[in-house]
């Protein structure tokens, strides 16, 4: 008979060796939470097989009450939390309780620093899961059998969460899973009855589940009472467990709707803000819907988590339904509970379903007034959304055609209003400081802060008070041209086209150009190969050139990131705009030896490409011909 039992004993997967480590060692002054992971984890279990039932209730073996039950051993110092939920078979427990398979691991253990107070922040990011009970047990025990199967299927797996764990048969009667922690010294708190039925109603009043307890009355200190008890106790409901998104607005708590949320999404922060509504009439559904505080590893990750658990009639149907939401506001989190959909529904079914497209409309509307109330009532917290989620918010003016405008007004840029590197003036601030005359918005793009900021284009605008957006990010001047107008008022890039910012200017840009008209065409003959055009700026004041593109050719920031990608860029050439007021344009139109004419002229047209950011085409003429300049200043 023995050899029918198969004791094996199996490696922990390194990455899961090195989180195991990692969190026994971290997560100390935090212990309680292990029996929110673990609670957390039996109630999905609970879901999984509520689901599988559908199809075939025989798997319930004419069980349908289902229940997570917890029960402490003072004497043993044990904790047990058995849920009868699919439980798993020898695969299963093998490829779930050995390894880590969710994605984002990896990104997250290569972001360890081996500091162990950052280490624990990240850690929090990251959700811990099941490996937590090692948090507070020196031994854990799980003893499982898939719904469905024999008796006989059940396995016992055991570990003392260092390097291996063992494996091996043991029939189970009830199916579903059952945890058993053997408690360090130090953390006998959680065999105590008091102790834990205050951390459940704490952390696990929202699950929709009975979690259940031996009665009271029943379980005293007294050691033998306790024996008695375990043999038949008699169990009550602890938490709430009313699904909470069923329960109207005004019965729940901040505190509930934060332990819902850590619930839903495995983060141990708290979110930034929350949206809870029924809707009723053609279509009747409930969301619940919220902001994190902080972005996941995966967020860049196109095939990264995203989406909303998804219920039907309070039966959880999936989790992660991206269909109904954006892709641009894939940070959301949180429950949509459809009275509509069947219960049979897929994925594949999901995206046909024209019900799915109206519900994605209005979900949409919902955060992004979410996102409206928050940067209207708290500036701060919307900072701190801004800071995680921003550059995805970015991506919405492209993707969501009809909520453009909307989008748009909450975006947050630095401008030359602050001067600052923050991100933190939304365009309806810049539309209020408009001035009289001043029919657009303007922008600067480049590829860091500094650089926008000290862009020769500005100069005018600074002398004239005029606001300009300083955009840096990679996706700004992507998000630009698509953006193109705000308030009814166009978005204009600095740096392309002809600027006419008033009436006088262009009478002064064509007295500037018929002054100006022979030393721009001899300019032009020796840089023909470079530029397009030279003529004379109306941009500048300090500096002496300045390039400019066609109003509809790509800007020069956007050509720098294809360039770099290895993307086909047109072959376009720019426009040199010159400062005939500067001293040293004056010097050059004074300047009669041709040959230092032609080095003066790359100069300057060398000087304006690295002024805004961009790269030289051979760096080593520029350096040998300003070091001809010098020495001749010099005098040798
Ligand atoms: N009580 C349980 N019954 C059945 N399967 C379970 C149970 N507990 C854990 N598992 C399985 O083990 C897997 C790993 O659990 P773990 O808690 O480490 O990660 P997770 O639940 O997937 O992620 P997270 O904890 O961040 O939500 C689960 O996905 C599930 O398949």
């Amino acid at each position: 008979m023995t050899a029918d039992v198969k004791k094996e004993t199996l490696g922990f997967q390194t990455e899961a060796r090195q989180l195991l480590h990692l969190m026994i060692h971290s997560l100390y002054s935090n212990k309680e939470i292990f029996l929110r992971e673990l609670i957390s984890n039996a109630s999905d279990a609970i879901d999984k097989l509520r689901f599988a039932a559908l199809d075939d209730d025989s798997i319930l073996e004419g069980d349908g009450d289902y229940a997570i039950r917890v029960a402490v051993d003072k004497d043993a110092r044990t904790i047990t939390i058995s849920d009868n939920g699919v439980g798993m078979n020898r695969q299963e427990v093998i490829d779930n309780l050995g390894t880590i398979a969710r994605s984002g691991t990896a990104a997250f253990l290569e972001n360890l620093t081996g500091d162990q107070k950052k280490d624990s922040q990240l850690i929090g990011q990251f959700g811990v899961g099941f490996y937590s009970a090692f948090i507070v047990a020196e031994r854990v025990e799980v003893h499982t059998r898939k719904a469905g199967e024999p008796s006989e299927a059940g396995v016992l797996w055991e570990s003392h969460g260092e390097a291996e764990f063992t494996l091996e048969d043991r029939p189970r009667e009830q199916r579903g899973t059952a945890i058993t922690l053997y408690l360090k010294e130090d953390c006998d708190e959680f065999a105590d009855e008091w102790r834990v039925r205050s951390v459940i109603k704490k952390y696990s009043d929202h699950i929709s589940v009975p979690v259940m307890m031996a009665a009271a009355s029943e379980s005293s200190d007294d050691a033998e009472d306790s024996q008695d008890d375990a043999a038949a106790p008699t169990w009550e409901t602890v938490n709430e467990a009313t699904a909470l998104w069923t329960r109207s607005r005004s019965e729940v708590s901040d505190d509930e709707y934060k332990a819902f949320y850590k619930h839903v999404s495995h983060d141990f922060e708290e979110p930034l803000t929350w949206s809870h509504n029924r809707v009723e009439g053609k279509l009747e559904y409930t969301s619940l819907l919220y902001v994190p505080r902080r972005a996941p590893f995966d967020l860049w990750n196109r095939e990264g988590s995203r989406g909303l658990k998804l219920y039907v009639q309070r039966t959880f149907i999936m989790d992660d339904a991206e269909q109904f939401l954006p892709l641009y506001l894939r940070f959301v989190k949180g429950v949509v509970d459809s009275n509509d959909l069947p219960l049979n529904v897929s994925r594949e079914l999901l995206q046909q379903d024209p019900a799915v497209d109206s519900m994605r409309g209005a979900l949409t509307k919902r955060v992004l007034d979410m996102l409206g109330k928050l940067a209207k009532g708290s500036p701060e917290e919307y900072a701190v959304f801004w800071k995680a989620f921003g550059q995805v918010l970015k991506e919405g003016p492209a993707e969501d055609f009809s909520n453009k405008e909307k989008v748009a007004g909450l975006l947050r840029f630095a401008t030359t209003h602050t001067d600052r590197e923050e991100q933190d003036q939304g365009l309806d601030d810049y539309v209020a400081r408009m001035q009289e005359d001043q029919d657009k918005i303007y922008y600067v793009a480049a590829d860091s802060f500094n650089t926008a900021r000290r862009s020769p284009h500005l100069e005018v605008f600074r002398k004239r008070g005029i606001e300009v957006l300083l955009l840096s990010e990679r996706i700004d001047e992507w998000l630009m041209s698509h953006l193109q107008e705000y308030a009814g008022k166009p978005l204009q890039d600095v740096a392309r086209g002809e600027l006419e910012l008033g009436d006088d200017e262009k009478a002064e840009k064509e007295k500037l150009a018929e002054e100006s008209k022979d030393l721009l065409e001899r300019i032009k003959g020796v840089l023909a190969d470079e530029v397009a055009e030279v003529r004379a700026s109306t941009r500048l004041t300090d500096s002496a050139a300045c390039l400019v593109v066609g109003e509809h050719e790509l800007g020069a920031q956007m050509r720098r990131i294809m360039e770099a990608a290895g993307q086909p860029v047109p072959d376009t050439k720019p426009t040199l705009e010159l400062n005939t007021t500067h001293p040293l344009i004056a010097l050059l139109d004074r300047e009669s030896d041709e040959d230092r004419f032609a080095d003066f002229s790359h100069l300057v047209f060398d000087q304006a490409t690295l002024a805004e950011g961009g790269q030289l085409e051979d760096p080593a003429g520029y350096v040998d011909r300003l070091n001809k300049v010098l020495l001749q200043l010099a005098g040798s």
